[in-house]
């Protein structure tokens, strides 16, 4: 089995004045080149569990072990720009570090916003601007993008062609990727495994799997539905586009279709009280 590129094991994270921890008992892994999202409901520790991974935050207790030297390009929930502050695109792309104009060029073709150098980062469009934070967090040859909820803003149309990039990058690159993500519909069609956090692991598995689990649908409800009949229609289809293109996660797929029925790998919510 190849080393994890992050792992957390019985993770628990609280924030000041709070009651009752944010994350409990968290295990989590992302291995190379796969690509990883985490769902859950508003306030169910996403992003404390990202922070929590990239060492921004201290665990209560618990272990994470990143691989060494483990390059990473990160684009946060929340990025803050003054809006008084004049700053180009070209400008922003060498924060915090300075970069080449081809590197930065390269960068921005590469996310399919090539040419927008002299622009005003608080001119773009919403899409732009993803795909501006995007091209900087490859600057430095990530071996793992982790994305904090990168679609928002984006209309539908914009969603679906930002998973799709998303993907691209993923295929030619060899980085994994980490995603929070609201947009259930599509971005379980662009995920290797899905972990559906509720300040623990809630259920995790493949796309497939989880949309079919009842604790995911228990979480979400009638939007979980959608999901499932997404997957399961273009389910064949997406084994012919990773035959394409050689994306080697036949392990995991290998893993969903060894289950009987449409069991998660790992259960903790209220209908799967069972398996414990
Ligand atoms: N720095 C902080 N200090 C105190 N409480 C915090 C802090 N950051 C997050 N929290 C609280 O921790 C809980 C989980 O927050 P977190 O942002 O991890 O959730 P999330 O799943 O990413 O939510 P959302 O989907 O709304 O972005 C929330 O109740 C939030 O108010």
């Amino acid at each position: 089995m190849t080393a994890p590129l992050i792992r957390a094991s019985d993770l628990s994270v609280s924030h000041a004045g709070a009651d009752l921890p944010v994350l409990r008992h968290v295990d989590f892994r992302i291995d190379p080149a796969e690509i990883v999202t985490v769902v859950g409901p508003n306030g169910s520790g996403k992003s404390t569990l990202v922070r929590a991974l990239l060492g921004h935050v201290a665990p209560d207790t618990g272990r994470i072990e990143r691989q060494a030297g483990l390059r990473i390009g990160y684009v946060p929930q929340r990025v803050h720009i003054e809006k008084a502050m004049p700053m180009t695109v070209r400008r922003f792309l060498s924060l915090p570090r300075r970069v080449g104009d081809a590197e930065a060029g390269a960068a921005l073709a590469r996310t399919g916003v090539a040419g927008l150098e002299r622009r005003q980062i608080t001119a773009l469009s919403g899409g732009q601007f993803q795909r501006v934070l995007l091209a900087r967090a490859l600057l430095n040859d990530p071996q793992l993008l982790v994305l904090d909820e990168p679609t928002q803003g984006l209309d539908q149309p914009g969603i679906v062609a930002f998973y799709k990039l998303i993907e691209e990058v993923r295929a030619e690159t060899g980085a994994a990727v980490l995603m929070v993500s609201h947009d259930l519909l599509v971005v379980m069609r662009a995920s290797d495994r899905v972990v559906c956090l509720n300040g623990h692991v809630w259920c995790e598995g493949t796309p497939q799997v989880v949309s079919a689990a009842p604790a995911y649908r228990a979480l979400f409800g009638a939007e979980s539905l959608g999901a499932l009949a997404l997957y399961q229609h273009h389910h064949d289809h997406d084994h012919d586009h990773d035959h394409h293109h050689g994306h080697h996660h036949g392990h995991d797929h290998g893993h969903a279709h060894a289950h009987a029925g449409p069991e998660p790998e790992h259960c903790h919510g209220p209908e799967c009280r069972h398996q414990h």
